[in-house]
């Protein structure tokens, strides 16, 4: 079975054609920074997205009459449980309507439906970013009016999740694992028996990550925004999109900023000191959500291809559990994976309402 998988980020698109667990060819197309700033929302991408991809296509040879199905990644939905959704009308509706605010990945499901719409076959989204399978415990944060959400890099913890279990003999619903997804955001979540039972906002909790600011002090947070010295819209792109290390260094690149520390630049070293440090003191408030029982400690992302970020993170929370690393992520197979599931019935497909 042939599956075209789409993967809408900040700043590119991935396209993967599978033959079913296999990847026939991917490609990542760059979407230089003007072009992204010169849309207002998220949604009036589409078009310039969509004619992007459609080039691809022509160019890889591939026939969209030849897929069986098109999966997106899901987006900012409201909370639902993890797994395969059928794309509908109404999913795609909200999908433009964004009502976890905006993100690229809410394209996924909108380029998912019209490509399929196009040749009548299936579109599927899978673990979307707005999988929410908090316990009540974890919904609190403190004040009534500012309940906790769960935003996370889901596609790419479940896939890592089952892949180690794998490895360690076990299905995912027999494992409890801590998981920091290192990336331009950055998610740290306990995975109790196959369920993310908390987890950090990978938008606005949590550490520093090399884009976003993660937890602000709120009191401060809060004078700030009143200070006159922003408008609304700065102190979300300073929050979002130019907070953390590329605040501090002016790069939301890890390998420049650990090439300026091994040239002897001691606030490039601070710096990703304090980003694993915030790291290492999450997985530790994960554990605890564990209980400590925790079989595995895995480290993923882009960042978990330098050694001296896992190295730093894993001499503070060795400790709890062995701690294993898988750079990168899988989110491409993840989402063809979904698809085979539902296609070949060993899953329904999910509505989602
Ligand atoms: N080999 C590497 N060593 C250190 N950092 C890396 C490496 N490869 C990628 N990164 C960093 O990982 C971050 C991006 O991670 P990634 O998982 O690709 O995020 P996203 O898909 O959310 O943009 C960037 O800061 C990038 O510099
Ligand atoms: C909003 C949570 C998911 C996320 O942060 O994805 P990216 O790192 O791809 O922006």
């Amino acid at each position: 079975m042939q599956i075209l998988a789409i993967n809408p980020g900040s700043t590119s698109t991935k396209i993967a054609v599978f033959q079913d667990e296999t990847c026939l060819w991917k490609k990542v197309i760059d979407h230089p920074e003007q072009d992204i700033r010169s849309f207002a929302k998220i949604s009036d991408q589409f078009s310039y997205r969509m004619a992007a991809i459609l080039k691809t296509l022509q160019e890889k040879n591939c026939r969209l009459a030849d897929c069986c199905a098109v999966v997106g990644r899901g987006g900012l939905l409201n909370p639902l449980a993890g797994g395969t959704y059928l794309v509908d009308e109404y999913l795609v509706q909200v999908s433009h309507n964004a009502p976890g605010g905006e993100h690229a990945s809410n394209l996924g499901a909108i380029i998912a439906y019209h490509l399929a719409q196009k040749v009548n076959i299936p579109a599927y989204i899978v673990d979307p970013v707005a999988v929410d399978e908090m316990e009540p415990v974890a919904r609190l944060s403190g004040h009534p009016e500012l309940p906790r959400i769960s935003l996370s890099h889901a596609l790419n913890m479940k896939a890592v999740a089952r892949k180690v279990a794998r490895q360690l003999g076990k299905t995912y619903q027999e494992v409890n694992l801590v998981i920091a997804h290192l990336g331009s955001g950055i998610s740290v979540s306990p995975h109790r028996r196959g369920r993310m039972i908390d987890v950090n906002n990978a938008n606005n909790e949590g550490p520093f990550s090399p884009e976003r600011c993660g937890t602000l002090p709120s009191a401060q947070l809060v004078k700030l925004c009143y200070s006159g010295k922003y408008t609304e819209k700065e102190m979300l792109t300073g929050i979002l999109k130019e907070g953390g290390m590329y605040a501090y260094l002016g790069t939301k690149d890890a390998r420049e900023a650990e090439r300026r520390m091994n040239q002897g630049d001691r606030q490039a070293r601070l710096v990703l000191e304090a980003m694993c440090y915030q790291v290492a003191k999450e997985i530790g408030a994960m554990s605890a959500v564990l209980c400590g029982d925790v079989d595995r400690i895995v480290l993923t992302g882009g960042l978990a291809h330098s050694a001296f970020i896992t190295d730093e993170i894993t001499r503070r929370v060795s400790f709890i559990a062995p701690v294993v690393s898988v750079p990168g992520e899988e989110e491409m197979a993840s989402l063809a994976l979904g698809a085979l599931r539902v296609l070949r019935n060993e899953e329904p497909a999910l509505i989602y309402r």
